[in-house]
């Protein structure tokens, strides 16, 4: 196979599978693109909450990324959690030579509330890490935590969006709306500069939303190494997200995890 798309993920493992590098590397496989993963942390995580966290040293961090990308092409690559400004530093390195898409999911805290970055670190992430991104997608809280605003509905998803491109350098920002609470809708807002697009689902109620920013930020990924146009990489991936938690998991006590079988199945049902 010569055209094969390499997808990759520098990213924290939830060993329960529902988030992180797990999540993401089930994300590229459904899509049919080759996953790799760069370990940033270890957690102890389940779907009640984090236990505990390890985090890989900075060499290492650094070794695992220069092992990749002297062997192999990456055509997209995303980050999720990175906890210390060391970690950011390292990737920053990377991300600015790497010549590929570069979507950064900005992990702040985890659904069950346990903080995964440290506070310092949200700062290194404003001033180096947003200038090299080619889209970030903030859910509410973390577009709050970047730009100092209150996000309470759409237009100010939008204020933030458009703050995020245009004083903290993004090429472009996807505000998830997965936190507004709309009896009917889950509405996405992106900015790139120059025009606004919302991108709309049904709103699914569930506890089971556990990795639901993973895997949306990997599905991105994933398409824009296919080298999608962005608008249709992130439509895709927003009805494959929607699948996947219209058929998450049942599984722990606490938040379960989203399906990744869910987008394949109902394309097989679609086509037979
Ligand atoms: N209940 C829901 N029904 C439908 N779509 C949802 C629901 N909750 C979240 N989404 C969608 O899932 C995607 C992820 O959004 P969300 O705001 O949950 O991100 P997140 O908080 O970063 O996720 P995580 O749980 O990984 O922290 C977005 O496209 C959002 O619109
Ligand atoms: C290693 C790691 N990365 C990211 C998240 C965020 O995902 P969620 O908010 O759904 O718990 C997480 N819980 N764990």
């Amino acid at each position: 196979m010569t055209n094969i798309s390499c997808a990759l993920t520098i990213a924290g493992s939830d060993p329960s599978g529902g988030a992180g590098i797990q999540a993401d590397l089930k994300t590229f496989q459904e899509l049919q693109t080759y996953g790799m993963s760069v370990i940033t942390s270890l957690t102890a995580q389940n779907t009640t909450g984090v236990q505990g966290v390890h985090h890989a040293p900075i060499d290492f961090i650094n070794q695992q990324i220069e092992s990749i990308t002297n062997d192999i092409p990456v055509h997209a690559f995303k980050t999720g959690m990175l906890a210390s400004v060391e970690v950011m530093e390292t990737v920053a390195k990377h991300a600015a030579k790497i010549d590929a898409p570069f979507v950064m999911d900005p992990v702040m805290v985890a659904t069950s509330g346990d903080p995964l970055i440290a506070e310092e670190a949200q700062d290194y992430l404003k001033a180096h890490l947003l200038p090299l991104t080619t889209v970030v997608t903030p859910n509410v809280p973390e577009a709050e935590t970047i730009t100092g605003l209150t996000i309470r509905n759409l237009n100010d998803m939008e204020n933030a969006a458009r703050m995020i491109v245009k004083k903290f350098g993004a090429k472009s920002a996807l505000v998830k709306g997965g936190h507004i609470i709309d009896k009917e809708k889950a509405v996405d807002v992106f900015y790139d500069g120059e025009s606004f697009h919302r991108f709309t689902s049904k709103r699914i109620y569930t506890k089971n939303t556990h990795g639901t920013g993973c895997t949306l930020s990997a599905a991105i990924t994933a398409y824009l190494a296919k080298d999608y146009p962005i608008l249709q990489a992130i439509e895709y991936a927003k009805t494959y997200i929607t699948q996947a938690i219209e058929h998450s998991l049942d599984i722990g006590e606490g938040s379960g995890p989203t399906n990744h079988w869910a987008p394949r199945i109902k394309k097989e049902m679609e086509i037979s």
